[in-house]
This record gives C-alpha cells, sequence and structure tokens, in this order.
C-alpha cells in the first residue's frame, strides 16, 4: 500500500476508499468488499449516518482475521452542529462507539463554518438562523484535547481556504496534518495543494471522479471520466478513463478518497500505480481545469466561514 508520510511521521495511504452516499444497508457490504479487494484506508463522517454500519463492517474484518486495527487508516470528520469547543471530545467518543473503534487515524473539521447545536444536520431551509458564529479556532482547540487523550492520532481540516488555513495555523498547537478538498480534473486545486504543501499539510482530494452518481440529476459539471480524449488516453495504456483521472491525481502529490459500490470498479481505483502518463498526456489533463466545483454549499454563502468566496 502506497503511502505519504504526515507532518506528525504518521503516514497516510495514498488510495482511501469515500463512504458518502450510502443508502441504508449499503455502506456495510460494499465497507466489507472494500477492505477484501485491499483498500486500507477509510473516509468516514457523522453526517453521512453510516457510521453503526461501517463500525460493523470494520469490526467483523478484524474478527474474522482478514485486517488488525494497524492495518487500517480510518479517517472520520466533526459535522458543523458540534463546533463547540466542549462538544468535541464526546462527539468523537460517540463516533468512536459508533464505529466500534478506539481511535481514528484522523479527525476533521469538515466545514469552517457552524450551524446551531440543534438545526439539524442539513438546514438549508433555515437561513442564516441555523448558523452558529463560532469561530474554526475555538474548534480547534477542541480537536488539539482529541489527540491529547488518545483518540485522534492526527487531526485535520476539510474545505478551508488559504485565508483560514493561514488564520489557524497561527495559533495552532498542533498543526493540521490534512487538508480535504475537493479535487478532479474540473478543479485540479494546484494553487492549494502547493499552498498546503509549502506548509507541511497533505491533500486529500475528494469526489475524484466527478461523483458520477449526481451527474444529470443536479446542474454539476460533466465528469471528466466522459471526456473522448480521456477514454482515448485510457485505451492507449490499457486502462480506463477512471485509472487515467486517479493516476493523474495521484501524480499531483496527494491522497484520494474514490467511492465504488461495484467490486471490479473498486480494484480498478486501486490499481493505478503500474504505468506513467506522457507529459502530452498529463498536458491535457491539465487542460481541463475550468476550476469548477461540484460542491459549492453555497445556500451557506452568506455565512462569515464560508470557504468559496475567495478564488482558494
Ligand atoms: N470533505 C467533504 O466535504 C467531502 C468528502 N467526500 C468524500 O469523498 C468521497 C468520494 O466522493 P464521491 O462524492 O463519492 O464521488 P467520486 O468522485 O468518488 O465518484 C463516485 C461515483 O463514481 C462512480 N465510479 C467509481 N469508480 C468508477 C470507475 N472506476 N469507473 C466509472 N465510474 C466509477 C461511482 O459509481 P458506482 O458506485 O456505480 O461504481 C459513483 O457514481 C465520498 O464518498 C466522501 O467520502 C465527498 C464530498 C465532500
Ligand atoms: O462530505 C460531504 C458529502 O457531500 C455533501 C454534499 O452532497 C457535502 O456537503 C459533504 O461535505
Amino acid at each position: 500500500m502506497k503511502c505519504i508520510k504526515l507532518n506528525n511521521g504518521y503516514e497516510i495511504p495514498i488510495i482511501g476508499f469515500g463512504t458518502y452516499k450510502s443508502t441504508e444497508g449499503e455502506a456495510y457490504k460494499i465497507v466489507k468488499k472494500a477492505i477484501d479487494v485491499g483498500y486500507r484506508h477509510f473516509d468516514c463522517a457523522h453526517f453521512y449516518e453510516n457510521e453503526d454500519e461501517i463500525g460493523a463492517a470494520f469490526s467483523e474484518k478484524i474478527a474474522d482475521g482478514t485486517v488488525r486495527r494497524d492495518d487500517l487508516y480510518i479517517t472520520t470528520k466533526l459535522w458543523n452542529n458540534f463546533h463547540a469547543k466542549e462538544l468535541i471530545m464526546p462527539m468523537l467518543k460517540s463516533q468512536l462507539k459508533s464505529l466500534q473503534l478506539d481511535y481514528v487515524d484522523l479527525y476533521l473539521v469538515h466545514w469552517p463554518f457552524g450551524f446551531k447545536k440543534d438545526a439539524g444536520l442539513w438546514p438549508i431551509d433555515q437561513g442564516s438562523e441555523a448558523y452558529s458564529d463560532i469561530d474554526y479556532l475555538e474548534t480547534w482547540e477542541g480537536m488539539e484535547e482529541c489527540v491529547r487523550q488518545g483518540l485522534a492520532r492526527s487531526i485535520g481540516i476539510s474545505n478551508f481556504n488559504t485565508e483560514q488555513i493561514a488564520r489557524l495555523l497561527n495559533v495552532a498547537k498542533i498543526k493540521p496534518a490534512v487538508n480535504q478538498i475537493e479535487v478532479n480534473p474540473n478543479i485540479n486545486q494546484k494553487k492549494l495543494i502547493r499552498f498546503c504543501k509549502d506548509r507541511d499539510i497533505v491533500v486529500t482530494g475528494y469526489c475524484p471522479l466527478g461523483r458520477m452518481y449526481a451527474y444529470g440529476s443536479q446542474d454539476i459539471p460533466k465528469p471528466t471520466l466522459l471526456d473522448d480524449r480521456v477514454i482515448a488516453i485510457g485505451a492507449k495504456y490499457k486502462k480506463t478513463a477512471a485509472q487515467i483521472i486517479l493516476r493523474y491525481l495521484v501524480d499531483l502529490g496527494i491522497t484520494l478518497v474514490p467511492k465504488s459500490t461495484k467490486r471490479e470498479r473498486m480494484i480498478e481505483n486501486l490499481n493505478v500505480f503500474d504505468f506513467e502518463l506522457e507529459p502530452s498526456d498529463v498536458e491535457y489533463l491539465d487542460l481541463l481545469d475550468r476550476h469548477v466545483r461540484i460542491i459549492i454549499f453555497d445556500e451557506f454563502k452568506d455565512h462569515k466561514y464560508y470557504p468559496f468566496n475567495i478564488e482558494y
């Protein structure tokens, strides 16, 4: 399993497995399948409302001897209703109970902006009534405590922009190890990746395959795995368009968390290290960047800590 070293010495596997958005009963099955085909890094979140099922899958695969806890790299995330410092440790403890774990490898602040505790997970119909103005610097103190108490080996952020990262680094006693952001050829994030690398923060790219399942049902950019030239590039290497895209993204020096419900595709998405892209193919993939997002979350764009009002 190829890994990248984090700023605290721990290693994170480059290809992980995404767990959003599984229908009831699906998460349990696909996580077991993913472990069987070789995934060791899993990307979870309270917001995905499936941590109980995922915990059952981990526990079964550890009990039957397929993996040991130490073989797994488990990330989960703190959702926006729980940004108050005193809520963070209890929240992580409750997520650990669902996941049937004693610690997570990585705990991320899912978004820089917070909601009121009782506003519900997705309060899009409540406008600014649902917002909390808790500063993510306060949230970070609670995250640091999770490391001190041994509940999380590393902590990090997700969907933070450069100004927010710089502000956090000014005060952090424990530096964020990871920033998880959207990365795919429609938004290759080279500038934000550079900014993070210069500060010893590893980027994890989400929606690396452009969230195929949502295409057509929402106003989202056409996934680049449907691009004719990407498909033709794949044929040249005897690889699929998905493998071309994942390899291109891996070569940006980041980790990725693609998701698939299908065994063959799970295997395909892991097997991206046995070929190299020629410079002319990389040049074409670079040209696909239009800095357009799938995940905009613009219902909350007037929140004080909304991250996408600046370019990156
Ligand atoms: N921090 C954050 O705010 C966010 C984090 N995430 C994380 O990132 C993960 C990945 O993002 P996600 O939105 O799931 O989207 P992805 O970009 O991983 O795309 C998943 C879609 O691609 C299809 N797919 C997967 N592999 C292949 C393949 N080899 N060939 C063709 N199609 C394929 C899947 O279909 P099928 O199942 O049929 O194979 C599914 O429709 C999430 O699961 C979550 O863990 C996501 C969004 C935001
Ligand atoms: O992790 C996530 C999964 O996707 C959601 C949107 O569909 C995001 O809001 C969220 O951050």
